[in-house]
């Protein structure tokens, strides 16, 4: 007997289940409606079709991957992101949810930007799946941007997500070990850089310890490696009213905003995230805010 969207729904349940997944329900119905291709709303209504059986290996096949903690958007290959689907590959960070605050944040800058100078030059550092830079590049048709990232393999991905919206003319990738080889000045400076505590590395969930890039992670001894190096020579790189935005782990407000403070910049907003936890900062240079006030 084949088998049918309902009975792979229910297979993949049992498994999850068994396992003490949280939520083996609302997995199946992401597992086997992102493989088929059909919404919560298809799945429901053709639950009695039979499936082809190479599409039914797949399911099978993500089942033993979910299993083995390999999160759903890394089997499904994709995950939306500010209204995109973003292609993932190994070397790239699953988006968050929680980055899309950083993109709420800075959107108004761009947008400020555009209305002074007709434009907007945004450096992306540590671009990944492309998420920040191509989320305000999809909401500005003014803004353009550089992804930059130590990563070949995030680099073709971000370049791949930029085709398949539309916005590759807008966004140019770059590999450089942050700054080492960037050229030019930006109005915006946006990251969320790895900032992982290298201690605490080995106890996180293993569909982020396993799944994710190490190079996403490990923010150093105390996390904030990358926070001293971009609070170090962002101001070479930034056009005179320019801005840095940067997402921080739950509990680095205060150092990060020490880091950039002790080298000239002074912290125009923080914002949380809808768990409420600390998640973004919006620096620019202390002098021009002197200046402007
Ligand atoms: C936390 S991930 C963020 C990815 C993406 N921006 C996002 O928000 O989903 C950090 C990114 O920084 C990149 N990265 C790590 N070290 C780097 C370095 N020295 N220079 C450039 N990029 C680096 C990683 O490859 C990774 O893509």
């Amino acid at each position: 007997m084949s088998d049918t969207i309902d009975s792979l729904l229910a297979e993949v349940r049992a498994a999850l289940r068994q396992a003490d997944f949280d939520d083996p329900a609302q997995e199946a119905r992401i597992l086997v409606g992102g493989l088929l291709g059909l919404t919560p709303t298809g799945l429901m209504s053709r639950g009695g079709e039979a499936v082809a059986a190479d599409k039914a290996a797949l399911i099978r096949a993500g089942i033993a991957r979910r299993l083995a903690r390999e999160p759903l958007h890394r089997i499904l290959g994709a995950r939306d992101f500010y209204g995109l689907t973003l292609s993932l590959s190994p070397e790239t960070l699953e988006p968050r949810p929680d980055t899309e605050t950083l993109v709420e944040a800075m959107l108004p800058h761009v947008r400020a930007t555009v209305a002074r100078v007709g434009q907007c030059r945004i450096l992306d550092l540590g671009t990944g799946t492309g998420a920040i830079c191509l989320a305000l590049l999809s909401e500005v048709s003014e803004a353009m941007g550089v992804g930059v990232d130590l990563s070949e393999d995030a680099l073709a991905t971000a370049a791949a997500n930029a085709r398949a919206h539309g916005l590759s003319d807008r966004f140019r990738t770059m590999r450089s070990d942050w700054f080492g080889t960037i050229d030019g000045r930006y109005h915006l400076i946006v990251s969320n850089p790895p900032y992982i505590r290298s201690d605490i590395i080995d106890g996180l969930d293993p569909e982020v310890r396993l799944f994710d890039p190490m190079l996403a992670l490990d923010g150093g001894t105390d996390g904030l490696d990358a926070y001293r190096m971009i609070a170090a020579h962002a101001a070479a790189f930034l056009e005179d009213e320019g801005m840095v935005g940067l997402e921080i782990g739950f509990d680095q407000k205060d150092s990060v905003t020490q880091i950039f403070d002790a080298e000239g910049f002074e912290r125009t907003a923080f914002l949380r995230d809808l768990g409420g936890n600390d998640r973004v900062l919006v620096f620019r240079r202390a002098m021009l805010a002197s200046h402007t006030l």
